[in-house]
């Protein structure tokens, strides 16, 4: 029994000494990089509330400035907000590749667009680019107005009864809707009920991943699956998730094979300029495939135009004149007949797109990414060395003082062309370079 004991012990001693030599190791490269000391195996110590994640950003800031060093779990993170290091990793062809923690969200998103690396996300991303240019979006003009126009008509019903209501939970609807008609030609009348599992899926799923992320013990696989309540329903959402994914494809090759009298898979339509046409018809693109863009497009699209729209209606409730000034544009460019909303005078709404600009800094909806170096990153004396995991914080770049005057105040004159405008990196909410967002 006692050489037992003795043998753990030696075991516990050897894995806590080589875990001391690996950090020890590490820190010497990144010494100049101030950061806390981590908790032995676990890193740094989380919150247990994922929302509490803002407060430990904005005290690490204060602690060690903009920029600093963070063990999560045993992976060494740069956290940062400044801008010069974001810039270097932004723009870089190199460093595209995304970091461990994106592997939590591999079950569902599994290679796609978001979270692939390599060859794989260069052929992929050339492959959905040209369904998000300008010219194809102005093609589903009609469906984004009919669609804003029942969102009206349902936040007008709530209105009337002059009740305080969530406008997150209309908004989530009206995205999802817009979404998955645009990119994968499905027609599901969310805002009348339909579809609902889908979008409580990937809003269960969603959570789960990002507590995940940031939790001391449910990132690992094994103690996930054994003790956590939330695992029962992480398998049930990607079973609804999934098989909703089937659906579309299948009614797409239906479509397909109807169109052309059943002999080949070739659709009659004029263009095939939406995402999955583009994946299916032109880029040839195996089931498998798609159905990886379509779980990483539904969740991209959907999530963060919720945040981006439910924000916009907050800020606004908040500052009536901001409010009135944008009804008086919206007025006079339509000469007070709403129905004459075009694609053309959508884009002269110039304090329209002040507001949308000032709502995505001040509400960041992806608040952070991140991105993990391919090879060493030279910035001054400092050498980032391969493999460190670099987390860009993009909503703390939005409020830190260096870049923006009084930031948590809602400015939308920070965006008129008339004032001296933020530079290129110190404004990112749809990321910039290479790998920025398709969907901007
Ligand atoms: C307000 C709305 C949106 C915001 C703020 C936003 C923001 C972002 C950000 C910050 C990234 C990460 C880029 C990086 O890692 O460097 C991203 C990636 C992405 N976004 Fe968006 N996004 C929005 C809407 C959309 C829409 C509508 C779509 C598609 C329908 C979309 C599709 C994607 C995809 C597929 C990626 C991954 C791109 C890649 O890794 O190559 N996004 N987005």
């Amino acid at each position: 029994m006692a050489t037992l004991v003795a043998l753990v012990v030696v075991i516990v001693l050897i894995v806590f000494l080589d875990w001391c030599y690996k950090v020890y190791k590490r820190n010497k490269q990144l010494e100049k990089i101030p950061g806390p000391w981590p908790v032995p195996f676990f890193g740094y110590k989380l919150p247990t509330n994922v929302f509490d994640l803002k407060c430990m950003f904005d005290e690490l800031i204060e602690k060690y400035g903009k920029t600093c060093k963070l063990y999560i779990g045993e992976s060494l993170h740069i956290v940062t907000c400044d801008a010069n290091l974001i810039e270097h990793v932004m723009k870089s062809n190199v460093h595209i590749k995304r970091t461990k923690v994106y592997d939590l969200a591999k079950p569902w998103l599994k290679d796609g667009l978001i979270v692939s690396a390599g060859d794989k996300w260069r052929q992929r991303r050339k492959m959905c680019t040209p369904s998000f240019h300008f010219s194809v979006l102005k093609d589903f003009f009609t469906l984004f107005k009919r669609s804003s126009n029942t969102l009206i008509e349902r936040l007008d019903e709530q209105a009337d009864k002059g009740v305080e209501i969530d406008a997150r939970e209309f908004i989530s609807k009206f995205s999802f809707e817009v979404i998955a008609e645009s990119s994968f030609g499905i027609r599901i009348n969310v805002q009348n009920g339909e579809g609902l599992d889908y979008i409580k899926s990937v809003d269960n799923y969603a959570k789960i991943v990002f507590t995940r992320a940031f939790s001391m013990w449910k990132r690992f696989e094994i103690l996930f699956k054994l003790f956590s309540e939330d695992f029962k329903i992480h398998k049930s959402s990607l079973d609804v998730i999934d098989e909703k994914a089937k659906i579309i494809i299948q009614n797409k090759h239906d479509l397909y094979i109807n169109m052309n009298g059943g002999t080949e898979i070739l659709p009659a339509i004029k263009k095939n300029t939406s995402l999955i046409d583009q994946l299916m018809h032109n880029a040839k693109l195996p089931d498998d495939g798609v159905h990886e863009e379509i779980n990483n497009f539904l969740f991209a699209g959907y999530d963060t135009t919720t945040s981006a729209l439910s924000f916009t209606l907050f800020e606004l409730s908040k500052h009536r004149d901001v409010q009135e000034k944008l009804y008086e544009e919206i007025k006079s460019t339509l000469n007070n007949d709403f129905s004459k909303l075009t694609h053309e005078n959508l884009q002269s709404m110039k304090y329209l797109d002040q507001v949308v600009k000032e709502m995505l800094r001040l509400r960041t909806p992806v608040p952070l990414i991140e991105r993990e170096l391919e090879e060493d990153l030279k910035l001054g004396d400092i050498i980032y060395p391969k493999g460190t995991a670099i987390t860009m914080l993009l909503y703390w770049l939005h409020h830190h003082e260096d870049y923006y005057s009084e930031p948590e105040k809602f400015d939308p004159e920070r965006f008129n062309p008339d004032n001296p405008q933020p530079s290129t990196f110190t404004y990112v909410p749809f990321s910039a370079g290479p790998r920025n967002c398709i969907g901007e």
